[in-house]
């Protein structure tokens, strides 16, 4: 895998109280990559320092192979940041802004032009490279957010909550453009809502209380928590007590006259005894299926509420 980010050790005291307490993972290329957490867990207060905005009290940042106390101008040369307000001059236009930010960002003069034309056609604004960015509605001013955030090509793009605000069809446009945007670049986004992150990431980082608690893939993160219920369906069902008194089972509830959940204790193999009491008892046992944990109940779970 090739690195583009590598956070070691980073701890963030605020005057007393610790922020984040010896965080390290590390990316590699293209892709979405999501930083969840529930509010003040220590999203922002990550992002900020691997953005050169705050700096941290220990620990290192390592863009693309440069570290950000040793070279903190090279390093930002190698992101873009989307923070969670955009920093827009709305007096200005949608190219006079994106010119400026060029220039921000150290672009070569000569470059600046072209890469402005190919950052609008990119997210999507050209049509609208003219106008003052407050005549602007909410989504396009996120794209314009986006652009200033890619116009130097950098490996790294990083967003803090790119979709709060947009209302749903903005948000779904935003998530279109984020997605082709993983296409060339490493996109770090940060995001308390569960379904977001489980939409647009191939991986998951999950802060609470400034720790890491879990970090791996998202297919991983639904898969954490063990099943703990069952779905049967039975053409002659007995009453629940009688399900109940299967060894194990914890709790039987009735969604229909044919259809129940059936909660239980240690291992899923508790399927094939209930088949096998069916068998043995007639139910006709039609279907039975272990229910997968929701995304809620895994970050419940992690998140300690
Ligand atoms: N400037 C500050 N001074 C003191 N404490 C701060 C400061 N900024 C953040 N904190 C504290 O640091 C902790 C982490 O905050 P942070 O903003 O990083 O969390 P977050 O996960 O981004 O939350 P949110 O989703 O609400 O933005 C919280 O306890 C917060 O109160």
């Amino acid at each position: 895998m090739t690195t583009i980010l590598k956070v070691e050790n980073l701890s963030h005291r605020y005057s007393s109280a610790w922020a984040i307490r010896d965080i390290n993972f590390e990316i590699g290329q293209h892709g979405v990559i999501g930083l969840l957490g529930s509010n003040g867990a220590g999203k922002s207060t990550t992002m900020n320092i691997i953005c050169g905005v705050l700096n941290q009290t220990e620990g290192n940042v390592i863009i693309n192979g440069i570290n950000k106390k040793d070279n903190p101008r090279l390093a930002k040369t190698q992101l873009g940041f989307l923070p969670q307000t955009p920093p827009l001059y709305t007096d200005f236009t949608v190219s006079e802004y994106l010119t400026y930010t060029a220039d921000l960002r150290f672009m070569d003069k000569k470059l600046i032009k072209k890469a402005v034309a190919e950052v609008m056609d990119k997210t999507g604004i050209s049509h609208f490279s003219s106008r003052l960015i407050k005549n602007l509605s909410g989504g396009y001013r996120q794209r314009v957010g986006i652009a200033q955030a890619i116009i130097h090509k950098p490996k790294l793009v990083i967003m803090d909550e790119p979709t709060n605000g947009l209302d749903p069809n903005q948000v779904i446009e935003a998530r279109k453009l984020i997605r082709e945007i993983a296409l060339d670049h490493t996109v770090l986004l940060s995001s308390h809502v569960l379904s977001e992150i489980n939409l647009l990431c191939r991986d998951i980082i999950m802060i609470e209380g400034g720790r890491i608690v879990f970090s791996d893939t998202m297919d991983a993160f639904n898969n954490y928590a063990q099943p703990k219920s069952i779905l049967a369906v039975m053409d002659s069902p007995p009453p629940a007590a009688a399900i109940q008194s299967i060894q194990n089972v914890t709790k039987v509830e009735f969604l229909s006259d044919k259809q129940c959940r059936i909660w239980f204790t240690g291992s899923s193999d508790i399927t094939q005894t209930i088949i096998a009491a069916s068998m043995q008892q007639d139910w006709k046992l039609k279907e039975i299926s272990l229910e997968k944990s929701l995304l809620d109940d895994v970050f419940k779970q992690l998140s300690g509420f």
